[in-house]
Formats: structure tokens, sequence, C-alpha cells
């Protein structure tokens, strides 16, 4: 047993709990066991923790791995990339940012007024890489219902990829459902064979929506920015708004723009600091 402290930097992007855990100079090799063990410490609880490692380029900033409080890996956090991305202007002094991670390379940048933008890069509609457990003619009909099957609580939602899998439910009210008992269940249906963020959507305008997200290994959250993604393009892919639109969250708005010119998806929001800390985890994996 080896009990190996790690420092943190507890940060949130509207309310999402985020960890900072910067390995880029030190050789310490987290595994899922540590890192819900430090999930489930006192001051160090979040709901993804985003972890730094050395660059493997010139020109990028820091690789980037992401984990969900209960230990599971994820290619995308965008309330997290605004984070890093501003702990690592404020280290270089400059209004940009460039990070590696598992679903490709992301860039951010200040936007003024305390607020970062994310290039989230393209969604991706491919059932196979969404990933779903089968191919749908038209995965914004997917045959998923929750309920009597005659009277379905919540079915038909959109499904697309942001470097995670979302599943968005459109509905009248976000609130008339119980999301805490019903995004489990939907988060592990099997028609999600990596597990699926689930998001309730309603439209208010053809320039705002409100989300709530359940979201995969973290469970329900005040902010997702990825989800946020995912549910602006859907919603403009069904015609229902415009591409670029406000999306409001339990933590608060983002601004999310579907780019024609390249498919890209800018995520614009803000970021905040709340305290540094370290931790100390039992473990009886040997320190790298
Ligand atoms: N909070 C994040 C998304 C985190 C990852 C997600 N739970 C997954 O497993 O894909 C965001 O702001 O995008």
């Amino acid at each position: 047993m080896n009990a190996p402290t790690i420092r943190y930097k507890k940060m949130n992007g509207l309310g999402n709990e985020i960890l900072v855990v910067d390995l880029r100079a030190d050789r310490l090799a987290l595994t899922p066991e540590m890192v819900r063990a430090v999930a489930a410490a006192p001051r160090s609880g979040f709901d993804q923790m985003m972890v730094l490692l050395p660059p493997r380029a010139q020109g990028i900033d820091a690789t980037v791995r992401i984990y969900n409080n209960d230990g599971s890996l994820s290619g995308a956090c965008g309330n997290g990339a605004r984070c890093i991305a501003a702990l690592v202007m404020q280290e270089t002094g400059g209004s940009a940012a460039t990070f590696e991670t598992a679903a490709g390379l992301l860039n951010a940048w200040d936007a003024g007024d305390g607020l970062i933008t994310v290039d989230m890069g393209p969604p991706d509609f491919n059932w196979e890489t969404i990933p779903l457990a089968e191919e749908f003619r038209d995965t914004r009909a997917i045959e998923l219902q929750i309920g009597p099957i005659d009277a379905p609580i919540l079915h038909s939602p959109s499904a697309l990829s942001m470097g995670n899998p979302h599943a968005i439910f459109w509905v009248d009210d976000v609130e008339a459902y119980d999301l805490s008992k019903i995004g489990p269940l939907l988060e592990n249906h099997p028609v999600f064979p990596e597990r699926a963020n689930i998001s309730l959507a309603q439209v208010t305008s053809r320039e705002a929506i409100t989300l709530k997200v359940w979201e995969r290994g973290a469970g329900l959250t005040r902010a997702c920015g990825s989800a946020a993604c995912a549910a602006a393009v859907a919603a403009a892919r069904k015609k229902l708004t415009e591409r670029a639109v406000t999306v409001t969250l339990p933590g608060g708005p983002l601004r999310i723009d579907w780019r024609e010119s390249d498919d890209h998806v800018l995520m614009t929001g803000p970021w905040e600091l709340e305290y540094e800390g370290a931790v100390s985890v039992e473990t009886a994996a040997p320190a790298a």
C-alpha cells in the first residue's frame, strides 16, 4: 500500500464541478480506483477530473485525460475545457490554448468579459461511432422509449457524438420529469453500448433551449458543455432553432454556435477557480 499525494485545483464551469490535476511534471500514474477515491474525499469531490499530461507535440499545451467521478473515461468535457484553458492562459500570458484529448485536438481562446470559447469540433451522427448498438435509419428517431408502450414517458431522442455520446429527449417542460430516476435507466439502456449522457431539452424560441442533463458516469450536474453543444446541433438539425443559440442549464447559460463554414461547434461560457488543495489516497498500485 502507498498513499500518493494528489494536488488539485478545484474549479467549476457553470457549477459543473471540475477538479484539475496537473501531471505535466509529475510521474504519478492515476488509476480509476484512485480517481474514485479522490472523488469520494471531502473537499476534492467533482463531476469530472481533468488530468493534464505532457504534450506529445509542439504547439500543444497539454494532453488531457478526462475522468468522470465513477472512474470512467470520456472523450469530451466542454466545461472542463474552459477551466483548463483559463489556467493555461494565465500560465502562458497568452489568449489561446490547445489541448489533445482522446477525441482529438481542442482549441480554446479568450472571448472577453471573463468568458472562454472552446472549439468543440464537428458533431458526429454516425451510429457506429456515437456509438449505438445498431443502425437506425434516422438517428433522430431512435426506437428508445421509457414508460408504457402505448403512453411512453419519453421517446424518440436525437443521438450524436461530440467526442462523447449524447441522447437528447425533446420535452415541453424540463421540470416535469424526475431525471434522477429516469437518467440512470436511459444512460445504461442497451442501445448505448458505451452508455450515454442523457438530456431533456425544451426549445423556448428559435434562439433558446433550456436543458437538464444526467451525465454518464457522474449523474445529475448543474451544467454539461458537450450536452449543450449536442442539444444545439440536434435542434438546428431538426429545424427547431437557428444554428446560434443560448442553452440555459441549471448552472446558467452557454452560448453555442454551430459554425456553417467548417461544421465546428463553438461553445462560450465562464469558468471559476474555487480553491487549491491536496489529497492522499491509499492505493495498492505502485507509483510510476
Ligand atoms: N460535463 C462535461 C461532460 C463530461 C463527460 C461525460 N459525463 C461523459 O462521460 O461523456 C461537459 O461539460 O461536457
